[in-house]
């Protein structure tokens, strides 16, 4: 497919001018790359805050917006003894971090940042119709209601009808528990029509939360939707055209017809292993697809794949990478002896991943090998492990059955109650379930991690899409690092902590740290 010269690749749709030297130092490109998202960084300003490594820069030092102190002698030790994890931090070398530029009082939202790539759990797609570009909530809130209550009665309806197969008299607790689920969500038909058309109305819904209608994507999948056609489009250029599993996905031949049922297995095997793989192929496909842009630009005189390679990474550039299978932390059930066989097992999940893509995109593995080499793959995925951020946008659907509770005259309630309550019932402490996925920030990756942060991610009903917000919980003062917590909970003791924190690879020597544990050995030395 490709010549010595240069090659065309119509099924992808991507143009991709190739010189035999580039495929050599491809490679080498890759390796450099990955490496800068650790080892190097620059000063950046952005309107709120910037980034910058806690080493004093000269460009920092010269800018005269911040001056973190140096590293005291025993932390560029400690770095440069780190065993295992060589190219991660410890001790107070936390690498690079987020300063503020101005001063912030406590509530101020001190970050609103759209994500660089994201994903809705896959677990998830069934309790939020969401736009897969913004994360908008789409269609209706009967259609929102009607999807979730629908799967919901059908998989309940499927575990009874297998136990009737097998005749089982006993019901377990699970049983039961389905057996309630159905007897809860109603009448299948009315519960599908909901879904599908929205229809039979729930009152006020419309009037007070009206959503985007749905929008197909631009190949013809059934799996994603958007909010609007800016959005499909958006997708479309920056990794759809290569995700997608429809059948408008360019030419109807047979090569485009591969390409979609290979990215169908792809997809299907990262939903029975780990979803982030889907993740990371979207980021092979914004690359693939913005240095092929760049090659094809002539106003911009890059000429050579190493250079458009530069182009399209630099969202990445900043965010730090390390292998998959070398920083997962090993479940509490694996044993230490097992650790070996673990962590190959992660490589061979991962490997099996990377084949799949690189039959779905012959094209794209052939003209950037190192891009789609096993290394690089692991390190994008582990950009993730280290990386990601919760994405959450809150549900209409509670807001809705929170309207209707909250109705001033009580006659319109009384009238309203008795359409709105069996679904509420029916939907039962799962209806406020929010959309939730998976995400990374350009800057907020580069935060840094305090078990007494000053910031917090949080966000509100206002906040409708899944761009995350860092508010202040304590006042900051410009000049001061913003941090916040990778804990889900704060209040565990020291070394759970530490325990918790082990999957990012470091021990936390935060204030906090310092003083739980000076206040440990002061009572070791009492008790003495
Ligand atoms: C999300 S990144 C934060 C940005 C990172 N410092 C960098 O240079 O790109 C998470 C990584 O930062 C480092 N880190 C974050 N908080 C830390 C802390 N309190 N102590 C030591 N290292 C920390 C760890 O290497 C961790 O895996």
């Amino acid at each position: 497919m490709l010549s010595s010269e240069a090659s065309s690749t119509a099924a992808s749709q991507i143009e991709i001018l190739l010189k035999p030297s580039d495929v050599n130092t491809e490679a080498k490109y890759y390796e450099k790359l990955i490496r800068r998202g650790i080892e190097e960084c620059g000063h950046e300003t952005f309107s709120n805050v910037c980034v910058q490594r806690h080493h004093h820069t000269p460009a920092a030092v010269a800018s005269g917006v911040i001056s973190p102190p140096p590293p005291p002698a025993a932390d560029v030790a400690n770095n440069n003894n780190s065993s295992n994890h060589s190219n991660m931090s410890g001790g107070k070398n936390r690498g690079k971090g987020l300063y503020a530029t101005r001063d912030f009082i406590v509530g101020d939202r001190v970050l609103i940042e759209p994500p660089l790539v994201a994903m809705q759990h896959e677990r998830n797609r069934n309790d939020a119709i969401v736009c897969s570009f913004c994360f908008r909530y789409v269609g209706s809130i009967e259609k929102q209601i009607g999807q979730r209550l629908f799967h919901q009665l059908s998989s309940a309806q499927e575990k009874l009808q297998q136990q009737k197969e097998q005749q089982m008299e006993a019901t377990t607790a699970g049983d039961a528990a389905a057996e309630e689920s159905a007897r809860r969500s109603g009448d299948l038909d009315v519960l599908n029509s909901m879904a599908s058309v929205g229809e039979p109305k729930l009152p006020l819904a419309d009037q007070c939360f009206p959503l985007p209608t749905e929008r197909a994507c631009v190949g013809g999948c059934y799996r994603e939707i958007f909010c609007s056609n800016e959005c499909a489009q958006n997708a479309w250029n920056s990794h759809e055209r290569a995700m997608c599993i429809g059948n408008k996905s360019g030419d109807q031949d047979e090569q485009a017809k591969n390409r979609a049922s290979m990215m169908h297995q792809f997809i299907e095997h990262a939903k029975d292993t780990n979803d982030i793989f889907i993740l990371a192929a979207k980021v092979v496909a914004m690359v693939t697809e913005n240095a092929s842009l760049a090659l094809s630009d002539a106003s911009n005189n890059i000429t050579f794949l190493g250079e458009a390679l530069e182009v399209a990474w630099e969202p990445f550039s900043r965010v730090q990478k390390a292998i998959w299978w070398d920083i997962v932390a090993i479940p509490s059930d694996v044993e230490e002896k097992d650790e070996e066989s673990f962590r190959q097992q992660l490589i061979e999940l991962a490997s099996g991943s990377l084949e799949l893509l690189c039959k779905a995109w012959p094209d794209r593995a052939q003209a950037f090998p190192g891009l789609f080499s096993l290394p690089v793959w692991g390190a994008i995925v582990g950009m993730f492990e280290l990386n990601n951020l919760e994405l959450v946008v809150e549900s209409p659907v509670e807001n809705y059955f929170l309207a209707v509770d909250g109705l001033a005259d009580e006659n319109q309630k009384m009238a309203i109650l008795p359409q709105t309550q069996p679904f509420l019932d029916a939907l039962d402490v799962k209806y406020d379930i929010p959309c939730l996925g998976t995400a990374l920030f350009a800057l907020q990756s580069n935060c840094n991690h305090d078990c007494d942060p000053n910031c917090h991610p949080f966000k509100d009903e206002t906040d409708i899409n899944g761009s995350c917000v860092l508010v202040a919980r304590k006042p900051i003062r410009k000049g001061e690092e913003l941090t916040i917590s990778y804990l889900e909970d704060d209040q565990l003791d020291w070394s759970r902590r530490q325990d918790a924190l082990s999957d990012y690879g470091f021990v936390c020597r935060c204030a906090r740290c310092e003083s739980e544990v000076s206040q440990t050995r002061g009572r070791q030395k009492m008790k003495m």
